[in-house]
């Protein structure tokens, strides 16, 4: 594992997105996993300015996102395919049709999830899968439990994610109760898994996901056994760790484990 903490959101954002376009320099049809939520904004952004700048281009690119809330179209402003053409596939050179997110409208969701399987896997490995962590170890929306799902899936939503999300809505009645996720299996596939987690409030759940015992019940420990897992923080996230803030260039990641493991 890579950790890097950043001194603040900014750095971090941009060096996440760095990442990404050094992948797509290298491997220009490469096939990105994406998240959504709040941490991902600013990383998106910065991969907007860079286009803009013409040092990427996305092309040949293909994405797959993590998740969808079940019935909610795709021009409701709290659904995901909404926010990713809002944050980021607007403004970049993305094929439309490259761009995946499981169609939470769908009239038989067991059928879409493997609808979603099956477009994943002709796509091949995904190169490169970009996660934010909940409060409560989830990643996509694969929630704690006593057993974890490997493929895509319908998840019920814990309450305390309900009401993390609930500020993207008009009433937290209105957060859907259930989601189309990606599995871990396909999650845990990906060649590359770039963890972010900004602020002060995911200081304790990300130090348990990346320290503590490999369990179901906090989803994101599980990423501890990736053989390719980079780790950005901001101060407030890191907290927990005792390890230095990344001085370099942001772009060029160290391994900064510094005796952790
Ligand atoms: O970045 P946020 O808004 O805290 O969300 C964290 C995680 O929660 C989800 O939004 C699902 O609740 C994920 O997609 C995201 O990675």
């Amino acid at each position: 594992m890579k950790l890097n903490i950043f001194a603040n959101p900014n750095l971090l954002h941009e060096a996440a997105a760095q990442t990404i376009v050094r992948l797509l320099r290298q491997k220009p049809d490469a096939v990105l996993g994406l998240a959504t939520g709040g941490t991902p904004v600013g990383i998106y952004e910065a991969l907007t300015a860079a286009v803009r700048r013409r040092e990427v281009s996305f092309a040949r690119a293909a994405s797959f996102n993590l998740d969808e809330y079940v019935g909610l179209p795709p021009d409701h402003p709290a659904s995901y395919r909404f926010y990713m053409d809002q944050h980021l596939f607007r403004h970049i050179d993305i094929p439309p049709e490259r761009t995946h997110i499981p169609d939470g409208c769908a009239a038989d969701l067991e059928r879409e999830c493997e609808r979603y399987d099956r477009l994943l896997q002709a796509a091949g490995r995904i190169d490169l899968m970009l996660l934010g962590l909940g409060h409560n170890g989830h990643i996509g929306f694969n929630e704690p439990g006593r057993a974890l799902h490997s493929k895509t899936h319908v998840a019920v939503l814990h309450p305390q994610t309900r009401e993390a999300n609930a500020r993207f809505f008009c009433t937290p009645e209105e957060v859907p109760t259930k989601a189309i996720t990606m599995g871990l299996g396909s999650i845990f596939s990906a060649r590359t898994i770039l963890l972010v987690v900004k602020g002060n409030d995911k200081a304790d759940i990300v130090h348990r996901a990346l320290t503590g015992p490999i369990t179901t019940e906090c989803p994101a420990s599980l990423l501890q056994l990736h053989p390719r897992l980079v780790v950005m923080l901001d101060e407030g996230a890191a907290a927990r760790f005792k390890c230095q803030t990344t001085q370099n260039a942001p772009h060029e990641p160290v391994d900064s484990t510094n005796g952790l493991w």
